[in-house]
Order: structure tokens, then sequence, then C-alpha cells
């Protein structure tokens, strides 16, 4: 038995499962990235992914946001198949995720930004943008946007001259033109010195008032921090799953990932 299993449940009504994998298969020329993955995401929660280099985090991202077809296995989002959609459809039922540099346009300002992605259908590389003269009456809501993730005051500046932290606002910010009910966000904290991650764990927790959070996260410190519950991969499969202060004790997750922290 694991020490998930041991997990005594939750007391209160059940909760609802936002984002669900059943038995989620990926394969790459015969290598199983993802090995009969079975995840429960709740809603309301902040749930982070952990695992070693090359444990089949991004896989698993890839394959419940659409940019990867599973080799076999269901993925369904508020009970709804959604495994065989675009990425694009996914996004209309509720899901975004959050992309690095690659939704950003670094010669538009930061306001600009903002505003193509709330004209856009959908905030992924590569749509073909409304005019920015046509998208002025979005600015309100660009605006509101902006000071949530922090950049109200950064609204001019051209994206390009952010700092990374910066950049990362912006991207959760372009994830939250569509209005997500599940948020994707991978490595939030990746490069980071002590004040951005301080940032964007106040940041995370304040997108994620009436949504569910699911992150990749390498510090455990931050996973420690803002998960309400983690999995753990390692060879592309679940070796637990419940809240941070059971997992981190079971012996396969200390032996796989943890090591030292875990005894902390
Ligand atoms: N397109 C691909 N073709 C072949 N193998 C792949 C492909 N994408 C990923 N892999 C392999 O699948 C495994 C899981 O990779 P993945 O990037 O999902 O791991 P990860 O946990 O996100 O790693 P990291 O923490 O280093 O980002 C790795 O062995 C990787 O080499």
């Amino acid at each position: 038995m694991t020490v998930a299993d041991a997990v005594s449940p939750t007391p209160g009504p059940p909760l609802s499962t936002a984002l669900e994998a059943r038995r989620l298969v990926k394969d790459f020329r015969g290598f199983r990235a993802t090995n009969e993955v079975d995840l429960q995401i709740r809603e309301g929660e902040i749930h982070a992914i952990i695992g070693p280099n090359g444990a089949g985090k991004t896989t698993l991202f890839n394959l419940l946001s659409g940019f990867l077809r599973p080799t076999s296995g269901e993925v369904l989002l508020f009970g709804e198949r959604i495994d065989t959609l675009a990425p694009h459809a996914i996004v209309r039922r509720g899901l975004s995720r959050s992309f690095q540099i690659s939704s950003v346009f670094p010669t538009m300002t930061v306001r600009e930004n903002v505003l193509v992605a709330l004209g856009s259908p959908t905030p992924l590389p590569g749509q073909f943008w409304t005019p920015l003269s046509r998208l002025e009456a979005l600015g309100p809501r660009a605006d509101e946007i902006l000071d949530r993730v922090g950049l109200g005051a950064a609204h001019a500046r051209l994206a390009a001259d952010l700092s990374h932290g910066e950049k990362r606002q912006l991207e959760i910010g372009i994830s939250l033109t569509q209005e997500p009910r599940v948020l994707l966000l991978d490595e939030p904290t990746s490069g980071m010195g002590s004040e951005g991650i301080a940032r964007v764990i106040a940041l995370v927790r304040e997108v994620a008032r009436g949504r569910t959070v699911v992150l990749v996260e390498h510090n455990m410190s931050v996973v420690a921090e803002l998960a309400d519950r983690i999995t753990v991969l390692q060879y592309g499969q679940v070796i637990a799953s419940g809240r941070y202060d059971d997992v981190r004790r079971d012996p396969r997750v200390i032996e796989a990932y943890l090591g030292e922290e875990a005894h902390a």
C-alpha cells in the first residue's frame, strides 16, 4: 500500500472532478513516455505534477491540453471526453494552458499582447489576429487582467523589455483572457530568483480563486506552499498521488525524487 492509498477521505461533500485522465498511454516510436496514467484533478484545487527529469510531465501536459494525441486512454474535462479534440476546441471548453515565450509578441506592448489575445478565439500561437485598432473596445477588460497579474504599471512597455518573471506574469494574463475554468501552468517559476518566485506564488494563488490550477513545478518549496494535492510521475507512471504532506513521506517518492528534502 502506498501512502497515497492511506490518505483518509476529506470530510464533507464529495468534490467534483474537473480534469481526469484514464489509463492514458503515449508511445513515441516504441518508447512509452506516458504509461497507464490515471489522474484526478478536483474542481477548485491547485494540483502539482512533479517528478524527475524525463518522467513524462510535459508529455502529460501536452496530452491533457490536446497538443498530443494519446496512443490509448481518455482525457475528460468536467466529465466530457476531450482527447479527440484540437487544442483550440479544448480551450473553448474551459481548459487553457500558459505558453512560454511563444504566445508573447515581443514587439508589441504588454497591453497590446493582452488585447490581441482577448480578440482571438483562443490564445494559441500562430493564430490570425484582429487588427489592434478594432480591439480598443476590449481595453477595460485588458486593464483588469493586467492589474490582476500585477502588470498594470507595465502596460505600455514592450514585451521584449520585460524581465523573465514579468514575461511569465504576461503569459498567465494571456491565458486568463479565455476565462478558463482549468488553467495549466508549465513550470511557472522556472529560471527565477527568490523575489520572482514569491511574486509567482502570490499570482498563482490569486488566479486560482474560483478556478482549478494544475502546474508542473520543479521547486519543491513552491509545491509545498501552493499545492493542495500532488501527483508524482516516474518513468511515465504515477507512483503516488495525494496531499503533499502525505505523499512526501512515501518511500517510493523519496527514492525517486524528493531525496533529502523529504526528510526536512
Ligand atoms: N516527441 C518525442 N519523441 C520521442 N521521445 C520523446 C518525445 N517527447 C518526449 N519524449 C521522451 O519522453 C520522455 C518524457 O519526456 P518529458 O519531456 O515529458 O519529461 P519531463 O518530465 O517533462 O522532463 P523535464 O522535467 O526534463 O522537462 C523523455 O524520455 C523524452 O525523451
